[in-house]
């Protein structure tokens, strides 16, 4: 079941530039930074209600990021749900006839197992799913639970 929007992913060239026009735009600063080896983003992080903003900078070439950037403009590059269960809502969207970026759920930023939606079978938005979880045993550069063990 999706129970809340966790977040907004916004896509930005220039991560310091973005965190200042962020902190002045909402009125308080970022709560978190993290680096995401496995998805080769900077990530920053703002709490807003019971969502979040996150800026995304990409750190090589290959990062969705830095490929999205190379063809569009700075703005909101996915939107995120937060998840009860990720397995079985990947099972569900999966029955639903939605394609899905990843076979299993994989590590994202700020304790989340996430798994993603493609905007071609979602209406032209990429979706992010998110279930909180404990990943202090998971390695950065692991993508699931599975590799780092
Ligand atoms: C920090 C970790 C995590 C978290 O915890 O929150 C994150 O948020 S990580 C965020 C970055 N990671 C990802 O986005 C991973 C999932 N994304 C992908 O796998 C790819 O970006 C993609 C969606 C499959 C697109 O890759 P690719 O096919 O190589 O790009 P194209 O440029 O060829 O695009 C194909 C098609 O899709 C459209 N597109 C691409 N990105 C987006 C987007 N963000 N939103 C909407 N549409 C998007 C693109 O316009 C093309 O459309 P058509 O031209 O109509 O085919
Ligand atoms: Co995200």
């Amino acid at each position: 079941m999706l129970t809340n929007l966790e977040h907004l992913g916004l896509a930005v060239r220039d991560l310091s530039a973005a965190t200042a026009l962020y902190t002045r735009l909402l009125g308080l600063p970022p709560y978190k930074t993290e680096h995401v080896t496995s998805e080769a983003v900077d990530t920053v992080f703002f709490q807003v209600g019971g969502s979040k903003i996150e800026l995304l900078a990409g750190t090589s070439p290959e990062s969705a990021i830095t490929k999205f950037l190379e063809k569009k403009p700075e703005g909101i590059h996915h939107v995120a749900f937060e998840v009860d269960n990720i397995v079985a809502e990947m099972a569900r969207l999966r029955a639903e006839g939605f394609i899905l970026l990843n076979d299993e759920p994989k590590r994202g930023a700020d304790n989340k197992l996430v798994c993603f939606v493609h905007p071609r079978s979602a209406g032209g938005v990429l979706v992010e799913l998110c279930q909180t979880a404990d990943l202090t045993d998971l390695t950065d550069g692991a993508d699931t639970p599975a590799e780092a063990g």
